[in-house]
């Protein structure tokens, strides 16, 4: 059962999930919907909608090949690193209710998708100068995003990997040590803040006439801050004064010097 998702109100055990790893022999449900088939539904809608414009206007915008080519990389960083879902909380922690099944089967593919939607209806005019500062803001995030979660993932397959044997790390009771140095020293969180450059480059081809592209950008700062909250707690749970000694050395969570 999840640890979480048994507190005896039926409501709250609902939406969290009672069990953690629902399974029929060796197919693990939770696993194959937070990867498959909401990610890969939302490139097909996208997909669908790029091609519906090409349909409408004679060829896909600037702004719709960019939405598509930005999220299409987040789809396949996420297939491409697919055991790396194996150590977030969702997998660890969480169980299979209504909050995962509804998030990965259709909040995904279908809010995920909006800055598409959005684009079909609303034309915006890009040009390039513009598309290359939005292409750089992506590029800024997808290196923050992918170096932090690789070193944390190099670093817990193997600490003396030769990429990250040289960085500076803290020891805790469990006999886990936690990286102080790289990117883990910047801020408690350097993957979140990478996403989060990421989210703005997503929506920024679709002008700022209109809120509804930020959705997304907006949901998810409040998605990551509350992440960010409950593992906090369940680090100063599993690595007790080794937590606090790392907070002290690094003392913001996402944004260096603000948050
Ligand atoms: N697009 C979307 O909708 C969403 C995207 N995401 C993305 O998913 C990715 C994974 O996020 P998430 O699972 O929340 O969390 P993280 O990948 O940040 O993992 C947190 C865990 O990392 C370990 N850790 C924390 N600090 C250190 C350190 N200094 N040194 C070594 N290990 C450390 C701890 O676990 P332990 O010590 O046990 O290894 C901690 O519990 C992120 O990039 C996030 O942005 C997340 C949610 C939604
Ligand atoms: C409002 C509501 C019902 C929210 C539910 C939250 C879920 C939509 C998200 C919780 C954690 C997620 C992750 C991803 C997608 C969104 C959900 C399911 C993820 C698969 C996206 C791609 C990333 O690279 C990832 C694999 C790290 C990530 C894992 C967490």
């Amino acid at each position: 059962l999840a640890p979480g998702g048994n507190s005896g109100n039926p409501i709250y055990d609902f939406f969290l999930g009672r069990e953690l790893n629902p399974r029929i022999c060796s197919f693990d449900f939770k696993y194959f919907c937070e990867l498959r088939p909401g990610l890969i539904g939302w490139v097909l809608i996208n997909l669908a909608l790029l091609m519906q414009e090409a349909e409408l206007r004679g060829s896909p915008s600037l702004a719709m090949w960019l939405v598509n080519g930005f999220q299409l990389l987040y789809v396949g960083d996420a297939l491409w690193h697919e055991e790396a879902v194996l150590t977030t909380m969702d997998i660890i922690r969480d169980g299979f209710g209504f909050m995962l099944a509804f998030g990965d089967l259709a909040w995904v593919p279908f809010t995920y998708s909006l800055q598409a939607q959005f684009l079909l209806y609303h034309p915006e005019p890009l040009g390039l100068p513009l598309a290359s500062v939005i292409c750089l803001i992506k590029a800024v995030g997808y290196y923050i995003f992918r170096g932090a979660n690789s070193q944390k993932n190099t670093f817990r397959k193997n600490p003396s990997d030769p990429r990250v044997a040289d960085l500076e790390t803290i020891s805790t009771a469990t006999g886990r040590r936690l990286l102080v140095s790289g990117w883990w020293g910047m801020v408690r969180h350097p993957n979140y803040l990478g996403d989060l450059i990421m989210a703005l480059a997503w929506s920024l081809p679709c002008g700022v006439s209109h809120l509804l592209p930020y959705f997304y950008l907006l949901y998810f700062t409040a998605l990551l801050v509350h992440r960010e909250a409950r593992d906090e707690q369940q680090c100063l749970q599993k690595y007790g004064l080794a937590w606090h000694a790392y907070c002290r050395r690094v003392p913001y969570r996402i944004v260096p010097y603000i948050y």
